[in-house]
């Protein structure tokens, strides 16, 4: 079964996604990874060349690409933007919202190395504040399970999803 995960910036869509698809022997597919092959280039780069709404084009056509991915879909965080993407998002099976409050999510994005995120670098927190807000209720409208991730591990948010693929 197609399993997707939300969430914003740092909430580990990544991370538990691909701990999940090998503890289950599933595949995994980040659609941000999808999009860099495809454009050649780091998504900041990207943003700095062609702005975020061409980004948000990328991440439409590559969320329909893997509608019926039959493994772990991870987007960007932003995919829940679009009215399009809402639409596909909530015909797909298993939507596991992974909320994190904004504190854990700054200090998680702070010392995530391997990832330049354009729309938070260097902001001041209002100004992350002001991105992360308005997604809040969107998140939670379209999945189907919340996990709150503060206090967990990669590991024990992939267990919850398994149990809850059980139930
Ligand atoms: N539950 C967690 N607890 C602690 N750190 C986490 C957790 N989930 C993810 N991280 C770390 O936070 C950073 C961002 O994770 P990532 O999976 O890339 O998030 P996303 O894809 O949702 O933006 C990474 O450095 C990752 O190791
Ligand atoms: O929330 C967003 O708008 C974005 C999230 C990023 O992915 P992660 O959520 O995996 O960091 C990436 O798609 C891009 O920088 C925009
Ligand atoms: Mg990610």
């Amino acid at each position: 079964m197609t399993v997707v995960l939300l969430g914003f910036m740092g909430a580990g869509k990544t991370t538990v996604g691909k701990i999940l698809a090998h503890k289950t022997k599933r595949e995994q597919v980040d659609l941000d990874q999808k999009i860099v092959e495809t454009i050649n280039m780091p998504i900041a780069e990207y943003f700095d060349k062609y702005g975020v709404e061409a980004f948000r084009k990328l991440e439409t056509q590559v969320l329909k690409e893997h509608m019926d991915f039959p493994g772990i879909v991870s987007p960007g965080g932003g995919i829940i933007l679009e009215r399009e993407n809402q639409k596909i998002l909530k015909e797909m099976p298993l939507v596991v919202y992974l909320q994190t409050n904004l504190d854990e999510l700054l200090s998680r994005i702070n010392q995530d190395n391997d990832n330049d995120r354009p729309l938070v670098h260097d902001k001041a927190i209002e100004e992350i504040k002001d991105i992360y807000l308005p997604r809040v209720p969107l998140y939670e409208e379209i999945a189907d399970y919340i996990i709150d991730t503060t206090d967990k591990t990669p590991e024990e948010i992939a267990d919850m999803i398994i149990e809850i693929e059980g139930d």
